[in-house]
């Protein structure tokens, strides 16, 4: 899955202080590892520059369309290395830097190991559950229909493992998800295994998911005798409208949407409706993403009282936890996913974050648990 020339090229990514990420498609079989040779640039997703790039942004930004933005300067894809020559990518190193991270003869690299960075507090239950109590509290009185609250669950990484083993771990046991390894100075390390897309482009056009409600079944449970009770299907059908909308105010038409129906995400399910559209310019893409980010699948509806809640009662905790992240101008395509099922490292910690949907009809004590399971998709490989 993960092969020795982007083990390699990762490794010494990290020891040289160099920004890397590494990824698997969903239900795809093999890893694309990317390093920049720089620092990540603030630079705008569509519109901007095209060059193959892998990006990533925070939960809380001015601009959803500005994102940190690692050029591909080595590209290890399973068929091989290809380096950037200007806004492309060709066979041949074009520097010596970019020879380094993937000659076979190269040093090798025990371990990938992350520095001691941040260390978040965590989130106990009770006052999950108090936040919670606030969020119903704040939704009674007007002015939000629904908050999406989120905790911090520290855990110890297992001794003497790798990082791109465990990465390697998560995807095997994650088909379905976009499972994906970014480490750099600005971003930190995250390991993530998202179920979600946030806005994806190819040849075909455009792609994005209203995905909401979580429920967590006994793992023999046929999904397609699974019910939802009205206030789910209610929450995902908000979501819905936002996405729509978000189409419509940037002037995208002939937007095909699919029912909700449920999917499964490890041990979860959710409910989600599919939307396809064609693509438009730069410009206009910058603006739908700049509308859909953060959708209130993350952060709540109206979308403005809702962050301002989330910001009063977590603070800046989140950082790129329910920001997006993905490659951008690969082979055509830019997919962008939701940043959940996430968690960032530092020394030799993982801070897993998980959070959920809350409405006028939410209960403190099921808000806990259903982060509980949400944590068990990271929490599997520790
Ligand atoms: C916020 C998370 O998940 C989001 C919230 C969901 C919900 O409220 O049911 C479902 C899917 C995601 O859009 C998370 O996984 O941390």
């Amino acid at each position: 899955m993960i092969n020795d020339m982007q083990r390699a090229a990762c490794k010494r990514a990290n020891a040289n202080g160099l920004p890397f990420a590494i990824w698997r498609d969903p239900f795809g079989a093999d890893f694309t590892a990317l390093i920049s040779t720089s620092a990540p640039q603030l630079a705008p997703v569509f519109g901007g520059p095209a060059a193959p790039g892998f990006v990533m942004a925070p939960f809380s930004c001015e601009d959803g369309n500005l994102a940190w933005t690692f050029a591909a300067d080595v590209l290890v894809s399973a068929g091989g290395a290809r380096y950037r020559d200007g806004n492309a990518l060709g066979p041949r190193p074009q520097t010596d830097e970019q020879a380094m991270l993937t000659d076979p003869q190269g040093p090798a690299i025990d371990r990938l190991e992350v520095p001691q960075g941040e260390n978040p507090a965590p989130t106990e239950r009770e006052s999950y559950m108090a936040r919670v109590a606030r969020a119903v509290e704040k939704i009674g009185e007007g002015g939000c229909d629904k908050i999406v609250l989120s905790r911090i669950d520290p855990r110890d990484l297992p001794a003497g493992r790798d990082l791109l083993d465990l990465t390697e771990h998560l995807a095997q046991l994650h088909p379905h998800a976009f499972v994906c390894l970014v480490s750099s100075q600005e971003t930190g390390t995250w390991l993530t295994a998202t179920p979600e897309v946030l806005l994806a482009r190819d040849a075909e056009g455009l792609r994005t998911m209203a995905l909401a409600g979580t429920q967590w079944p006994d793992p023999e449970t046929d999904i397609d005798s699974l019910t939802w009770p009205q206030k789910i299907i209610d929450e995902q059908a908000h979501v819905a409208d936002f996405i729509r909308d978000a189409f419509a105010a940037e002037g995208f038409s002939d937007v095909e949407e699919t029912a909700p129906y449920t999917v499964r995400a490890a041990n979860l399910c959710h409910l989600r409706s599919d939307f396809r559209a064609p693509s438009g310019d730069g410009a206009a893409l910058g603006r739908l993403l700049g509308q859909l980010h953060p959708t209130s699948a993350v952060c709540g509806m109206p979308k403005a009282p809702a962050m301002e809640f989330i910001l009063q009662e977590e603070g800046a905790t989140r950082r790129f936890y329910t920001g997006y992240l993905g490659p951008r101008d690969l082979g055509g395509a830019t997919s962008l996913y939701v940043n959940l099922r996430s968690a960032s490292v530092s020394g030799g910690k993982i801070f897993l974050h998980v959070g959920g949907g809350i409405v006028a009809a939410s209960d403190p004590a099921t808000e806990w648990e259903e982060t509980v399971e949400k944590s068990k998709t990271i929490g599997a490989i520790l």
